[in-house]
């Protein structure tokens, strides 16, 4: 790996937090596993804090500190969670309570305020007046009481109100104890109201913005949105890319099958392979050998749609933190030169790492803002092109819950118009004959689709090419591929949801 240095080009700070984070919540908190153990208290984090050293932490007051964090400060919740679970030192089962209670609280945040708005009583002032920590650990402990069925009410109860004690006063706690021991005694009543028009209902039963659920429902149909919004409150899989310069994705499912780990061969990525049973894959061995990265199976697809060969010379416009350069160049035997760019010097650290983790030499990584690359290479400089776009990351709710909350729909025509600005910047660096591949973790139409109809009315020159699908199982995306455009939905193979654009120049 190399480091090029532009005008702009500074060293950065460490930032393996943020590079550990993609795999943290999938890793801590398997697929079809959502439910804590142990019923016992003071074990598995469900009990309460009396069996403990008077001041250690619990998962659920790491969980609170983590919800606290992103209710005031509008922290995004995987940074922030794994922070406090470094701090905190938990044991590893306490550690992904916390991550279960963090991101299930995220994700049903609408569908619990419904229910909170009906508990908290009229003395208490309502949900807006309530200090962030006490809504904070009212949510998350009715996210508990309503959803985690294996962990016991009275151990929810009073660890919730041994936590008002510590933190606030006699009122506090009361109060706490009142609402939930309501909520257990009401359960029965806590429905959700009948008759309610398609966007209302869906954005209260999955909890989603209703602006988003509308936008989804014009876009993909009622159903689509349902199964859309109901997959995105799903843990989501564990998926590894294996590093084809030291061994096919069949090798490597060997080995991991003969270590006892549960695995099988990805429908839809040649390299891929999805891990039932194997914890954080960012910590085991292999990941630092570099046998393997992280990376969700959509997002595997963006390097074979670019299908760059031995040789070339490719650029990667927005490449931070560099899983899709790593593949890239895992897929050109590590020859030609693989040009990473990206806006954030921070971040130009995590290709630097990915790329030396997996013993690529090819790979070039320089900070500079996409929208002026024209300035820094002649035109038609490279046999391929990916820009895979900043965008709204709506393809990725399941590991960003907090995505929901945070965006406005005004932000779509935002990123839309720094999307179109590097497309424009970067398309005649393109020699004629080559591909220029346009992916986004999005499933908003503006973002892609349109996008792309927008630069190829624009760019003659341009045209959508046919995805090479030979290599993806009977996955049913060859169907789409003949189109150069594939969009995945999270609720199709459980995967994230992203769009992939092949265009070639003529
Ligand atoms: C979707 S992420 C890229 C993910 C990356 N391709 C991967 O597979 O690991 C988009 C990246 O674009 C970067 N970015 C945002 N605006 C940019 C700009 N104007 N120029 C260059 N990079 C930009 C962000 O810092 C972010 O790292």
């Amino acid at each position: 790996m190399k480091r090029e240095t532009t005008e702009n080009g500074q060293k950065s700070k460490a930032d393996s937090r943020r590079a550990a984070n993609k795999a943290a919540y999938p890793a801590s908190r398997p697929a079809g596993t959502p439910k804590p153990a142990s019923k016992k208290p003071g074990l598995g984090g469900s009990g309460s804090a009396s069996g403990r050293a008077a001041l250690k932490p619990t998962a659920r007051d790491a969980a609170l500190k983590v919800l606290t964090h992103v209710e005031e400060a509008g922290a995004y919740s995987n940074l922030k969670l794994n922070q406090i679970l470094k701090e905190s030192d938990l044991p590893r089962q306490d550690a992904a309570l916390a991550t279960e209670i963090v991101y299930g609280t995220i994700q049903r945040r609408n569908t619990i305020d419904y229910y909170l708005a009906k508990l908290v009583t009229k003395g208490d002032k309502g949900l807006s007046k309530l200090q962030p920590w006490v809504l904070s650990l009212l949510r998350m402990s009715l996210y508990q009481l309503l959803y985690l069925e294996r962990v016991p009410d009275h151990a929810i109860v009073s660890e919730a109100v041994n936590i008002a004690k510590r933190k606030g006063h006699q009122g506090i706690s009361g109060m706490v104890n009142g609402v939930l021991r309501s909520a257990i005694r009401r359960r029965e009543e806590l429905i959700l109201p009948e008759g309610l028009d398609d966007t209302k209902r869906i954005a209260l039963q999955y909890s989603h913005p209703e602006w988003l659920v509308r936008r989804w429902i014009a876009q993909h149909g009622v159903d689509a949105c349902e199964r859309i919004c109901a997959a995105n409150n799903e843990a989501p899989h564990v998926s590894i890319r294996a590093n084809v310069l030291r061994g096919e994705a069949a090798g490597l499912l060997e080995q991991l099958r003969g270590e006892g780990l549960d695995a099988q061969l990805s429908a839809l990525s040649p390299a891929g392979i999805v891990v039932s049973s194997g914890g954080n894959m960012a910590l085991a061995a292999g990941f630092a050998k570099g046998d393997y990265s992280v990376q969700d199976e959509s997002s595997m697809l963006v390097a074979e749609a670019l299908e760059p060969k031995p040789g070339m010379k490719v650029l990667d416009c927005c490449a931070a933190p560099g899983g899709k350069t790593a593949h890239i160049a895992e897929k050109m035997g590590d020859t030609g030169e693989v040009w990473a760019c990206d806006l954030h010097p921070h971040k130009q650290k995590l290709i630097d790492e990915q790329a030396e983790r997996l013993g690529l030499e090819s790979v070039r990584t320089f900070v500079k803002d996409a929208r002026e690359l024209r300035e820094e290479f002649a035109p038609e400089s490279f046999d391929r092109i990916l820009l895979d776009a900043p965008c709204s990351g709506f393809g990725v709710i399941r590991r960003k819950p907090d995505l929901k909350w945070s965006k406005q729909e005004s932000d779509i025509k935002e990123i839309r118009s720094v999307q179109k600005s590097i497309l424009e910047a970067v398309h005649g660096l393109l020699k004629p004959g080559g591909i220029l591949v346009y992916s986004t973790c999005t499933i908003e139409r503006e973002e892609n689709e349109a996008a792309v109809e927008q630069f190829l009315k624009a760019h003659a020159e341009f045209k959508l090419d046919p995805i090479p699908a030979e290599n993806w199982p009977d996955s049913g995306l060859g169907v789409q591929a003949p189109s150069g455009m594939i969009r995945i939905t999270p609720d199709q193979y459980g995967t994230d949801g992203f769009f992939i654009a092949r265009l070639r120049k003529e």
